[in-house]
Parts: C-alpha cells; sequence; structure tokens
C-alpha cells in the first residue's frame, strides 16, 4: 500500500473543519438567541379588569427565560365573571369578592401548582368604580376591601386591588395595542387605542401637534424609544351612561313641553314598535346626572327609529362650543388633530360588529345605519331571537353614539373613517388595558434595548438556509477533493 502524500491537503481539511464547526456553533448559538428553548418554561401572570359592566380574569403566559422581548406576553385564558360589575355590589360589599370564586377557581386549574405562589394578581378598576366612589367613597372602599380579602385566600402573589385613573387606563390601552403589534421595537408608526366601555371611554395617540394641556400628555421610554403620548378619558360617555344622559335630556325637554302624566318619551333611537315602561329611579341612578331634576316616576319609553333625529339628539350631549384651547374634542377637552391608525376596541367592536358595519366607508356606514334604526322592533326581535331584548334594542342608539362620538366629538373624517380598524383581539391576547397595565407593574417593557437585538424571524431564516447552504457546498467540496485526490493517487500506483 503506497500513501498518498500531498503537501497542503492537512491545512485545507483543517480549515475546512473548523468552518463547519464555527458553523455548528453560531447555529446553536442563533437557536438559543432566537428563543426556541428545547423545552419552554413558561410563567404567568393574573389581572381582573373591573369595569362597570363587568369583570373578566386574564391569565397571561410568556417564556421564563424572555421576558423582555416584545410579543413574549400571550393571553392564554380568559374569564368572564358571572353578574354585574363590582360598582353594583356597593349595598352587598361582600357579594363582589364572593362574584370572583369561580374564575379564580379556574385560574388555578389553569396555571401549574409549583407556579402559584410567584403569579402576581392584580385586579383594576375603571369607570364604574370611579363613579361610585364620587357618590359614596365608603362603599367603594368596602367593595375594594371584599374583593381584596377574596384575591389574598387564593395561592397567588396577591399585588393590590385598587381603582385605575382614567389616564392609566388610556395609556395601557395604548401600550397594549402596540406591544402585541409589535410596533414598539421598530422606526415603524404606533397604532392610536380607542376604547369604549360602559361608563367612560378613551383615546389615545402620538399626536403631530403640541399638547396644550399637562393632563393630557403622558411619555414612555420603552425599548430605547421615546413616545409623547396625548390621552383622554371621559367619565360618564361610556355607551352606557351616555344612553342614560341621552334619554335624560329629552326626557327635560319633553317635561318642558308636554306635562301630561305618564309621560311619553318618544325616542328616535329606538326602533318603531318599541315601547316599554320605566321608572325614573331606574334608568337616572347616576352621579353623571346629578344636575338633572327629574321627580317623575314612570314614563312610557317609545321608538321613533329615526336615525338622523337620533344623531341631532345624541349632539345634545357633547358641548363642542366652549374651548379655552386652539382646539378641542367636546366638553372643553384639549384634543390634536387624530393622526395615523387606530385600533377600536371594547365596545366600538362589538357595536360595530354585531351590525356588520367593520368595514364600510363613513357614508355607507350611516346608510345601512340608517336602514336598521327603521326596522320595526318586531322584525328585530325576531332576526336575533337568541340575544337578550334590553341589549336588542340599544345597538341603533349605541352605533349612532359611536359614529357621532368619532365623527362629532374626536372630530374623524370621512378621510381618516378608514384609519380606524375595529378589533377585538390582536394575535390571540384580547385589545384592552390589562396586558399594559401587567406589562408596566412586573417591569416586562425595558426602557432601554436590549444590548443584542435579536434578528428579526424571517432573517433568520434566510441565514440558516443560505449558512446549511454554504456546508453542503463545503462538504461536497471536500468529498470530490478526496475522490480526485485518492483516485490521482491510484493512477500514480498503477
Ligand atoms: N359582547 C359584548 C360585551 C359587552 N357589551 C356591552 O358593551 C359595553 C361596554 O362593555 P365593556 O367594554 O366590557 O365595558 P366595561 O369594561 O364594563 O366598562 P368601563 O370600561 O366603562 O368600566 C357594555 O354596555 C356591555 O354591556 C356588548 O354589547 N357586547
Ligand atoms: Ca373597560
Amino acid at each position: 500500500m503506497v500513501k498518498v502524500k500531498n503537501p497542503w491537503h492537512r491545512p485545507v481539511v483543517i480549515f475546512l473543519a473548523a468552518v463547519i464547526i464555527v458553523g455548528i456553533i453560531i447555529m446553536v448559538a442563533i437557536s438559543v438567541i432566537q428563543n426556541k428553548p428545547l423545552h419552554q418554561k413558561c410563567k404567568y401572570g393574573i389581572v381582573l379588569d373591573a369595569g362597570s359592566s363587568h369583570t373578566s380574569v386574564f391569565i397571561y403566559e410568556w417564556p421564563a427565560e424572555k421576558e423582555n422581548n416584545t410579543g413574549m406576553v400571550r393571553q392564554k385564558h380568559t374569564c368572564n365573571v358571572q353578574g354585574k360589575g363590582i360598582s353594583s355590589y356597593s349595598a352587598n360589599p361582600q357579594g363582589a369578592g364572593a362574584s370572583l370564586q369561580l374564575c379564580m377557581e379556574e385560574a388555578k386549574q389553569k396555571i401549574p401548582a409549583h407556579r402559584h405562589p410567584e403569579t402576581p394578581v392584580y385586579l383594576g378598576a375603571t369607570a364604574g368604580m370611579r363613579l361610585l366612589r364620587m357618590e359614596n367613597e365608603e362603599a367603594s372602599d368596602k367593595v375594594l376591601d371584599s374583593v381584596a380579602h377574596s384575591l389574598k385566600s387564593y395561592p397567588f402573589s396577591y399585588q393590590g386591588a385598587r381603582i385605575i385613573s382614567g389616564q392609566e387606563e388610556g395609556a395601557f390601552g395604548w401600550i397594549t395595542v402596540n406591544y402585541l403589534s409589535k410596533n414598539l421595537r421598530k422606526p415603524t408608526g404606533t397604532l392610536g387605542a380607542l376604547d369604549l366601555g360602559g361608563a367612560s371611554t378613551q383615546i389615545t395617540f402620538v399626536p403631530q401637534q403640541n399638547i396644550e394641556s399637562y393632563d393630557n400628555s403622558i411619555d414612555f421610554r420603552l425599548y430605547g424609544n421615546d413616545y409623547h403620548l396625548y390621552t383622554h378619558s371621559f367619565l360618564c360617555y361610556g355607551k352606557d351612561q351616555a344612553l342614560k344622559l341621552s334619554m335624560g335630556k329629552k326626557l327635560e325637554s319633553t317635561l318642558k313641553a308636554d306635562k301630561t302624566d305618564p309621560i311619553e318619551l318618544r325616542d328616535p333611537c329606538f326602533h318603531p314598535g318599541y315601547n316599554f315602561t320605566r321608572t325614573v329611579p331606574n334608568v337616572f341612578n347616576t352621579p353623571c346626572m346629578r344636575e338633572m331634576k327629574l321627580a317623575n316616576e314612570t314614563f312610557f319609553h317609545v321608538g321613533l327609529g329615526n336615525w338622523s333625529q337620533c344623531q341631532q339628539s345624541i349632539r345634545k350631549v357633547f358641548n363642542t362650543i366652549d374651548c379655552p384651547y386652539s382646539r378641542c374634542s367636546f366638553n372643553g377637552v384639549f384634543q390634536p388633530s387624530v393622526y395615523g391608525d387606530f385600533g377600536a376596541f371594547s365596545a366600538f367592536f362589538f357595536v360595530m360588529d354585531f351590525l356588520n358595519l367593520t368595514s364600510d366607508t363613513l357614508a355607507t356606514t350611516k346608510q345601512k345605519l340608517a336602514a336598521y334604526c327603521s326596522t320595526p322592533w318586531k322584525k328585530i326581535v325576531e332576526n336575533h331571537p337568541n340575544i337578550k331584548e334590553k341589549y336588542l334594542s340599544e345597538y341603533c342608539f349605541s352605533a349612532t353614539y359611536i359614529l357621532t362620538l368619532l365623527e362629532d366629538g374626536y372630530k374623524f373624517t370621512s378621510n381618516s373613517w378608514k384609519d380606524i380598524r375595529f378589533i377585538m383581539k390582536i394575535g390571540d391576547s384580547d385589545a384592552g388595558w390589562t396586558l399594559g397595565y401587567m406589562l408596566n407593574l412586573t417591569n416586562m417593557i425595558p426602557a432601554e434595548a436590549p444590548d443584542t437585538p435579536l434578528m428579526p424571524y424571517e432573517g433568520y431564516v434566510t441565514f440558516m438556509f443560505l449558512f446549511s447552504l454554504l456546508i453542503l457546498v463545503l462538504l461536497l467540496l471536500v468529498y470530490f477533493y478526496f475522490r480526485r485526490s485518492t483516485r490521482t493517487a491510484q493512477k500514480d500506483i498503477i
């Protein structure tokens, strides 16, 4: 046997082997950086959204090692607490805490037991509790004590139950939609946030103009970028309270014009043929209507089904005359021109989605809504036998209110209407303030960008593909080179 001798064989082979080994090490390192651990350990967080109309429990989940990266936290589970919001328990505060039990038991099942002690639980109450606090502070404290006591009885890490401010509600809703849309680490624009609840509504966006009022401005530094936000929350302008305001105004003018007994409230925002007897205290028991003096006990609520008259009546709840700034939305509140795309969620979505009005032009939306409002009540009930009549009866009002709020209130135009996206979820997580609230309280969004920015997923896939191709070509070259060398050597021997 003759040994093949070639003086530059060895360095070439060593070089190629080194390239392959380094390549494999880089691939493994990138896989780790790309946050695709072999076995994913998760952490959890619970936020209770104690809204004016109801309470929801949200369970969030994220990979234990990579909690500071945008888009890593996702909604694992949500549970709707049965019954009304916690503010409805003012006369029976213990009932508020007890109402959370079923959903909290569910949370115990959904989160692995060994994670329970480290899982934070937060409860944030919104406009319903703000109103109760205005009306009766002692009662609102008792309700908060009751829910706090209930939450402390679970094996999680209780972090507090409090009434959040309207500014926090707006700002955390904005953080949620931009975190979920992965806008926060890119130089691209952000998404404004429009939230419509039962008792308040929020508008939050990055404006182009100066913010003239200190109360409406909020600054964040997230992942190394500065955000200067405009935000405002209108208490009493959620859809349930706005209905009361609007009906109250109509009742007042009816009382002035006609003192017959019982009073007939002829309402263009309800369908023709709709006729219900209501009692004044039931409809108007809210601090949003303190100045209105409405003594009569019962009245007939009669539908007329006239969209344009309905819009006229709703306009009366917005004061668009007085403005101490260069420009206002309504009620003397400063607002810069709306700018950029907006995500409109909660009742903005529920109502517009129910009426199939989430993707039309403003003109078409108005036409369709006018036709819907004039549809007889009997037909509406026939078409939707499974929906509670109370909710069904209010969609004409609610959608007309939404259009009026967006157009006359926030000054969206037929042109900027198309920048509004009616959304419920982004990915598998709900749009709302709860996720932003938890990200903030757990410091999961760092002010500065991490030192090693991640390669985007598409870039990672392309890189891995090209690198694998390179390794394959190198292996083939080595193979052919050796084959040729061996053959040459064999020929030499022959
Ligand atoms: N699928 C749903 C859920 C809720 N709603 C109604 O939409 C309104 C707002 O609901 P939500 O956003 O849950 O309000 P809350 O959070 O309870 O109120 P707030 O934010 O003002 O405290 C309420 O009138 C509720 O009855 C609806 O029409 N359809
Ligand atoms: Ca809400």
